[in-house]
């Protein structure tokens, strides 16, 4: 089996995020929600979720589908790097995307959700993609769809080619050639404790020399920007006039009208180059002459990450096969 679904941006005047339609349960009830390669909890707005906390998302009824199941006696609730959260109760049911159908897939309802969910009427909840390790239902751990997928595929793969402003897609079970230019790299996979985890080998500052170093992050495409050692950044916001890193805006801010440099990231001996345009991420506010990078320190975060501003620029191949490897072509 192979599946291809579209990844839509929410409010593609900044790429926030990308939304994917899935159909779950029977009759099909659709929802749009956010594939996220950073963690492995499924969960979606529901019947159950507090009508305080449901602001314009479609929401899955359970007790409207014959295929539904109560998995009883188990809970969730997980809380993300932005501080959002949310938790709920979970019950199996059919689940569809790009017409890859698993049966008896762990849907989790939530009962509440944190305000930044309410007040993203786009995103209707998460499709975990990491390893199944980080599912946070309790007291049996669940698995992702990829893993329950995975046997049906025709390749235990996935791909993500994200663009910029614009519909991208999401392909299982196979790898279309038509999609990326050269070759894809394959790099290894710490798979501990579950995040898609590899090693970059440098990077360039536009069409400076290209600093040979390991950055080791994850790939995350439900983060919106990009989160690099402050050492890396620093050197590239060094090179825009007016870039500063603003305590007030809690990251490198700089003039709108600036003719930003690409960003050249390694992957083994090859590389992919981001393009400036991509890091000028949004203004501050509506109208400011004032913009947000799209490529942040990650000190604080314990961890880097390669977020939509880096993968939008690549064609990327998560292989879950063994041992699990990441891929990376340009475009
Ligand atoms: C400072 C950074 C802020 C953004 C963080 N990313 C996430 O929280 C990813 N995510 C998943 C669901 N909602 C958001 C990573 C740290």
């Amino acid at each position: 089996e192979k599946g291809s679904a579209p990844a839509i941006p929410v409010d593609p005047r900044f790429d926030i995020a990308y939304v994917t339609p899935v159909t779950i349960g029977t009759p099909p009830q659709t929802l749009y929600l956010d594939f996220d390669t950073g963690s492995s909890d499924l969960w979606v707005f529901s019947s159950h979720t507090l009508a305080s906390q449901v602001r314009g998302q479609m929401i899955y009824s359970p007790e409207k589908s014959t295929t539904a199941k109560l998995l009883a006696g188990h809970t969730w609730s997980i809380r993300y790097g932005d501080g959002s959260g949310s938790l709920g109760n979970v019950y199996t049911d059919n689940f569809t995307v790009g017409g890859v159908t698993v049966t008896s897939q762990a849907v989790q309802t939530a009962q509440q959700v944190s305000t930044s969910f309410t007040s993203e009427s786009d995103i209707h909840g998460l499709v975990g993609l990491g390893f199944s390790t980080l599912n946070t239902v309790y007291p049996n751990g669940q698995l992702t769809f990829f893993d329950n997928a995975k046997s049906q595929l025709d390749s235990p793969v996935f791909t993500a080619d994200l663009k910029w402003k614009k519909e991208g897609t999401y392909d299982f079970g196979f790898i279309d050639e038509t999609k990326y230019t050269g070759e894809i790299t394959y790099l290894p996979v710490q798979t501990d404790p579950g995040y898609w985890t590899f090693t970059s080998s440098g990077y360039a500052v536009g069409d400076g020399s290209f600093n040979q170093v390991s950055i080791s992050g994850i790939a995350d495409t439900a983060t919106s920007l990009t989160y690099l050692p402050t050492a890396v950044v620093t050197s590239y916001w060094r090179q825009v006039e007016g870039a500063v890193n603003s305590q007030y805006y809690g990251g490198y801010v700089f003039p709108c009208s600036s003719k930003l440099p690409s960003f050249t990231f390694g992957v083994g001996s090859a590389n992919i180059t981001i393009p400036g345009s991509y890091i000028n991420y949004a203004q501050i506010t509506e109208g400011s002459p004032t913009c947000f990078g799209g490529l942040q320190s990650s000190s604080g975060l314990g961890i880097n990450i390669w977020g939509d501003v880096a993968l939008k620029a690549a064609f990327v191949v998560f292989n879950g096969g063994n041992p699990p490897t990441i891929g990376w072509a340009r475009k």
